[in-house]
């Protein structure tokens, strides 16, 4: 007979609590290496209370034997929007008891029953942003009572919403110490338990993850609900602009009149036809031989704008940004992996695979760079990238050079690159000008520069963490759309930089790292629609060592010097006057003379859900 299911609902199996509620399902379960205990399903969780109490205070922390981990037995609910995956697995041995021994090895005796088992995200005690996988084998003598049970969970998983179903990935074979595979191979059987559909590609060259993302249709991507990258801050940030390059319709950054280059002030558009696009020159070659497999990318992005609808065959298909559904998610395997340290609060490719099966979502500003000058005899050829995490000159231009020339030597070049680089102490002349930011847009915005040379200052840091304030509270209208548009462009008022720069650097997010505990900007937000601008003037050389333990410090402040400038700012144009360095974007190599950036907020989501601080 068919029960429908306001009937289901009613059901209450050996129910010995007069506490459950109706739409409750109650019953009396195995627990493997726990015991018998009372099974409770409600619209929030499963829970269970242990029949046996003569254990109660024996043991309530996870057990082991051999090696193998056993469940807490102080643990005895598991939330839906934590659990991923409900399976029933037949008939089998179920361990009812849970006496140890003195070697604290198990001791009595196992039955065999019909099983199913819950799988769920369990946080650690002592860093909450590292999740583990945890399984839960319940046991019951009656099959259809089993199956029902996984039936019902199942209903109530499929209603967590967000959870993603289908997924593009990319593998960077080489990407960090070349452990790409190995780290997709370790996380692949969570996406197999929580029934997402995986199609993976193993990239054989850089390039062509970005040529994938930019000719794959609107319609085969609306089909997935995200791409995930399993490698490092490059290699996500190649997989971002072939998705972005291709389909982000948008004007270009604002410029102060003087800037110099065609952008129309009046209609708020870009003057810019095929005709100023010029092909890549020899002469760009040769400045960076050893540039070849970004350059190589930056040369085929160059020319790439939305307007030109490369690679799309379905042009009624649409795929607007941001997407309401589709998310990037990003397994770390690379060299830093900034972006997943500040979306996720560790780098653990488990933790970070178990965020995208719970379909977790958190918007992440996007900095759009916007190339009008690779060099100063090069003609105008406008390349634009987006960035997820960083954009940098001098120092951090001069360090991704210098290591890209050391690959071999794995995620240790950086560390040779950035001493050699820091005894060069070279400074570049360049002028910023920068949008100034009113308080009452943002009560913590504006310029600040330090007061003086001696110790440095505690500053007021309110951290981006789970469920931010800050990122959450702005007004809609700032969602996603150029932070400056007509008719205010007239009103902005431009600041100005000009001088000897050790480097400049542009963050949209805090850019913690192994080597940087709290980021270069401790108090960067992940969709608060602002760059933080870091202008570090000359200065000798070991007040930059100072700022640069700082840096490497948990709770350093490596911003409270004089010769740092820290402008939170929307917008920001740069010009190289004397001898030139290269930018680093998100860890990519991209010689630029003069560029303006802009950035925007909440462009893209990532499968994340902040760190935990
Ligand atoms: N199969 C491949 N072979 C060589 N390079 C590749 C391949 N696939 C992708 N790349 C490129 O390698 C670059 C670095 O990738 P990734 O970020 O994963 O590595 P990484 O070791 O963390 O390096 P980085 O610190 O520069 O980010 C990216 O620009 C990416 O385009």
């Amino acid at each position: 007979m068919k029960r429908d299911v306001e009937e289901e609902d009613r059901l209450v199996i050996n129910s010995g609590s007069s506490n459950v509620k109706e739409t409750d399902l109650s019953g009396n379960f195995v627990l493997d290496h726990v015991g018998e205990v009372i099974l409770t399903l409600d619209q929030d969780c499963l829970s269970w209370t242990r029949v046996d109490s003569i254990f109660n205070n024996h043991q309530d922390s996870g057990s082991s034997c051999l090696g193998i981990q056993f469940v807490s037995k102080r643990d005895t609910t598991i939330k839906h929007s934590d659990a991923y995956a409900v399976e029933f697995i037949g008939w089998g041995l179920v361990h009812e008891s849970v006496l140890a021994d003195a070697t604290g090895c198990l001791l009595g005796h196992a039955s065999e029953m019909f099983r199913f088992t819950v799988h769920c995200v369990q946080r650690s005690k002592t860093q909450p942003s590292l999740w583990t996988p945890s399984v839960y084998t319940f046991g019951h003598m009656d099959l259809r009572t089993c199956q029902m049970w996984v039936a019902r969970m199942n209903t109530f998983l499929n209603k967590e919403a967000g959870r993603p179903k289908s997924l593009l990935v990319f593998i960077h074979p080489r990407s960090g110490k070349g452990n790409g595979c190995r780290t997709w191979e370790a996380v692949a059987p969570i996406f197999c338990q929580a029934k997402v559909q995986t199609k993976v590609i193993v990239t054989c060259r850089a390039g062509q993850a970005f040529d994938m993302m930019t000719s794959i249709s609107n319609r085969e991507l609306n089909s997935y609900d995200g791409v995930l990258a399993v490698g490092g801050d490059g290699f996500f940030n190649e997989i971002l602009n072939g998705l972005l390059l291709s389909r982000h319709k948008a004007p270009y950054p604002p410029s102060p009149k003087d800037f110099g280059h065609s952008f129309n002030r009046d209609e708020n558009t870009l003057v810019h036809s095929k005709d100023n696009c010029v092909e890549p020159s020899g002469q760009n070659e040769d400045l960076s031989p050893l540039l070849s497999t970004s350059e190589l990318i930056g040369s085929k992005i160059k020319n790439l704008r939305a307007e030109d609808n490369i690679g799309h065959s379905d042009q009624e298909a649409d795929f607007p940004l941001p997407h309401e559904r589709f998310r990037f998610g990003l397994i770390p395997a690379g060299s830093t992996d900034a972006i997943v340290m500040c979306t996720t609060g560790t780098r653990d490719p488990i933790t970070s695979a178990l965020h995208i099966v719970l379909g977790k979502r958190i918007s992440l500003d996007i900095a759009q760079i916007v190339r009008w000058k690779a060099t100063i005899t090069s003609k105008e050829e406008i390349s634009v990238r987006y960035a997820a995490s960083f954009a940098g000159y001098g120092f951090y231009g001069d360090v991704i050079t210098e290591s890209e020339r050391h690959r071999w030597m794995g995620p240790k070049r950086y560390d040779y690159a950035g001493t050699k680089v820091f005894l060069r102490h070279s400074s570049y002349e360049a002028e910023v000008a920068y949008v100034e930011v009113n308080k009452d847009e943002d009560g913590t915005a504006g310029c600040r520069t330090k007061s003086f040379w001696g110790i440095p200052k505690k500053s007021e840091r309110v951290a981006c963490r789970v469920k931010c304030d800050v990122c959450n509270t702005k007004p809609v209208k700032w969602s996603a759309e150029p932070p400056i548009r007509e008719p205010h462009l007239h009103e902005l008022k431009w600041l100005r930089s000009r001088g000897n720069f050790l480097s400049v650097g542009a963050a949209v997010i805090s850019c913690r790292n192994e080597k940087a505990p709290d980021g270069l900007v401790a108090d960067a937000h992940l969709s608060d629609g602002f760059l933080h601008l870091i202008l570090i003037k000359d200065c000798p050389r070991a007040f930059y060592l100072w700022h640069l333990t700082q840096l490497a410090r948990k709770g350093g402040n490596p911003l409270n010097f004089e010769f740092v400038e820290h402008h939170k700012t929307l917008a920001f144009t740069f010009t190289s006057i004397g001898k030139e360095s290269i930018w680093n974007v998100d860890g990519e190599l991209f010689p630029a003379h003069q560029l303006s950036a802009q950035v925007f907020r909440g462009l893209v989501s990532l499968f994340a859900a902040g760190p935990e601080v």
